[in-house]
């Protein structure tokens, strides 16, 4: 009796401790940062992330509303210092808040299965890799992408006549896998295990990193043992190196023989390359799966949910799409063929993609930052270290940048581009404090180019080949799901496309 008391008290006491710190870590995580204007219901964390996640936009556009200076809300990562869009200038190219910070507070790195963004955050390495080798091999990657477009697409929609109904998120995913892949790491191009893991590894990541983030910090390091979904990332992982293996040895072996006959090693133009290429110059090691894992987080839903809004955009205002194959038809006249430079006179197409993604950007809150150090703005905020901090994109409906910002004009940007010394400031890849869904400054994202000539390639053959409407008569493009700032394109959305009888020769390409 008296044992059984004594470890029913020591059982007590044990409960106990565990409830304080875990109250304590959970406080000390969410414990707003002093100085800052608190935007949101006071109420508890929990309820205020809740709040978040389903109302962030309205939390924002109220914070700009009631100040002019940095204020903070409880977002679903705890609190945020937010500041208005027209202080970016004080971050974008301040290396003592940094993106690489953010993406290591947030992502997990050291937790199996979240090496994703190791290379990202560790060394530099994958963001060089896209600066120098992506955007130096651009003439020639882009010549590629063509014709792997058309053979996608006839792939996901076989030649039909009839309407046939798609949930065209799900196959955009699948397009833009395969075209990065294509590019990244060719050999697996065609290998639907790898094309799996290039669709499902950044869901899963980001699922993953969201349900971790809501345990209790103290919890974390227990957790992400069993949660379903860190154990489906690490399965993910020992796949991709199963399936990337291979060809890393042959790579090996093949230069290794080069070196050996004193010959000059071959540099095959693609991202392990560039990878290894960056990572030798510095002389570091990175993992060649992390790095086409970081290739696949970095560009695959980005560019994906970017071409989904465009197209329902496109439905949306079918006058567009005339247009659209005209220009398309006309510029193909000139010079039949698509690479980089016939795809820079696509003008209207451009105009068309920079008005869609102003009104309907990935996130509302693309420049995420964390201090690594303590920082004074220039209006005097103090901006903690170890302080999570972001811009949001609602410059971009602001009626004293945009006129009528919430009218879809496809020729906004063409006709402001036409205006003195507006040729390359109103580009889609153009970054400026009024237009940052791309980042702006240093960090601005270097995978943009790719991006843009990849969504461009795949409008070319899919308008001139297919048609394309809403099921059921709609004609309203539909509204994306708001998670936190993040804009999602409604998953229930389906859309019904035929094949077009070639009258004119225009699906030639
Ligand atoms: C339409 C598609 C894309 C969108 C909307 C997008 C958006 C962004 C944004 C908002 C940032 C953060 C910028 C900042 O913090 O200032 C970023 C960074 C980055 N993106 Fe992209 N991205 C896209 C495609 C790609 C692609 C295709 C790649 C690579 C193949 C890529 C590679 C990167 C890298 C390496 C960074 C980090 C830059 C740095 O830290 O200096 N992105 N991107």
């Amino acid at each position: 009796m008296f044992v059984e008391t004594g470890v029913g008290i020591k059982a007590a006491i044990a409960v106990t401790a565990f409830v304080v710190i875990l109250t304590v870590s959970v406080y000390l995580n969410d414990r707003p940062y002093a100085g800052f204007v608190r935007i949101g219901k006071d109420e508890n964390s929990w309820k205020a992330k809740q709040r978040w996640l389903s109302s962030a936009k309205d939390i924002m556009n109220e914070g700009l509303r009631s100040t002019k200076s940095p204020f903070q809300v409880m977002a679903n990562c705890g609190p945020l210092i937010l500041l208005p869009p027209v202080m970016m200038d004080e971050i974008r190219n301040d290396d003592r808040m940094t993106f690489k910070a953010w993406l290591k507070q947030h992502f997990f790195t050291t937790y199996p299965g979240f090496q994703g963004f190791k290379p990202a955050v560790d060394s530099n390495v994958f963001t060089d890799s896209v600066r120098i080798g992506l955007t130096q091999s651009l003439t020639h990657v882009t010549e590629i992408l063509s014709p792997e477009a058309s053979l996608a697409l006839e792939e996901l929609f076989p030649y039909s006549t009839e309407w046939r109904e798609y949930q065209f998120d799900q196959a955009a995913l699948k397009i833009i896998a395969r075209l990065s892949t294509r590019i990244f790491i060719p050999a697996l191009a065609r290998n639907e295990e790898w094309l799996n893991i290039a669709v499902d590894y950044t869901v899963d990541f980001f699922t993953a990193a969201f349900v971790l983030r809501l345990c209790p910090p103290i919890l974390r390091p227990i957790a992400h043992w069993f949660l379903p979904q860190t154990r489906k990332l690490r399965a993910s992982i020992r796949t991709a190196r199963r399936l990337l293996e291979p060809e890393l040895a042959a790579r090996r072996r093949a230069q290794e023989k080069e070196r050996e006959a004193g010959k000059p090693v071959t540099k095959p133009v693609d991202a392990i390359q560039w990878v290894q290429s960056v990572a030798d110059a510095k002389g570091v090691y990175v993992d060649p799966v992390y790095a086409q894992l970081n290739y696949t987080l970095g560009a695959v839903h980005t560019t994906s949910v970017t071409f989904v809004n465009i197209l329902y955009d496109l439905i949306a205002h079918p006058e567009y799409i005339e247009l659209l194959r005209k220009e398309i038809h006309d510029v193909y006249q000139q010079a039949p063929k698509w690479d980089k430079s016939t795809l820079r006179e696509l003008r209207l197409m451009d105009s068309f993609m920079k008005e869609s993604s102003r009104l309907t950007p990935v996130t509302m809150l693309p420049v995420n930052r964390v201090a690594e150090e303590t920082v004074t703005l220039s209006d005097g905020t103090v901006i903690p270290k170890g302080a999570t901090l972001g811009v949001p994109t609602l410059r971009s409906v602001d009626p004293s940048v945009f006129p009528d910002p919430f009218k879809f004009d496809g020729y906004r940007f063409l006709n402001l581009s036409q205006e003195p010394g507006g040729a390359t400031k109103y580009q889609f890849v153009s970054t400026s404090n009024d237009s940052i869904v791309f980042g702006h400054g240093k960090h601005a994202c270097p995978g943009r180019f790719f991006a843009s000539n990849e969504i461009k390639i795949i409008l070319v053959h899919l308008l001139t080949k297919y048609d394309l409407k809403f099921p059921d008569g709609k004609t309203e493009r539909p509204k994306p799901l708001e998670m936190g700032a993040d804009l999602i394109p409604n998953p229930d959305m389906k859309i019904l496309i035929k094949s077009r009888v070639d009258e004119a020769g225009d699906n030639q390409f």
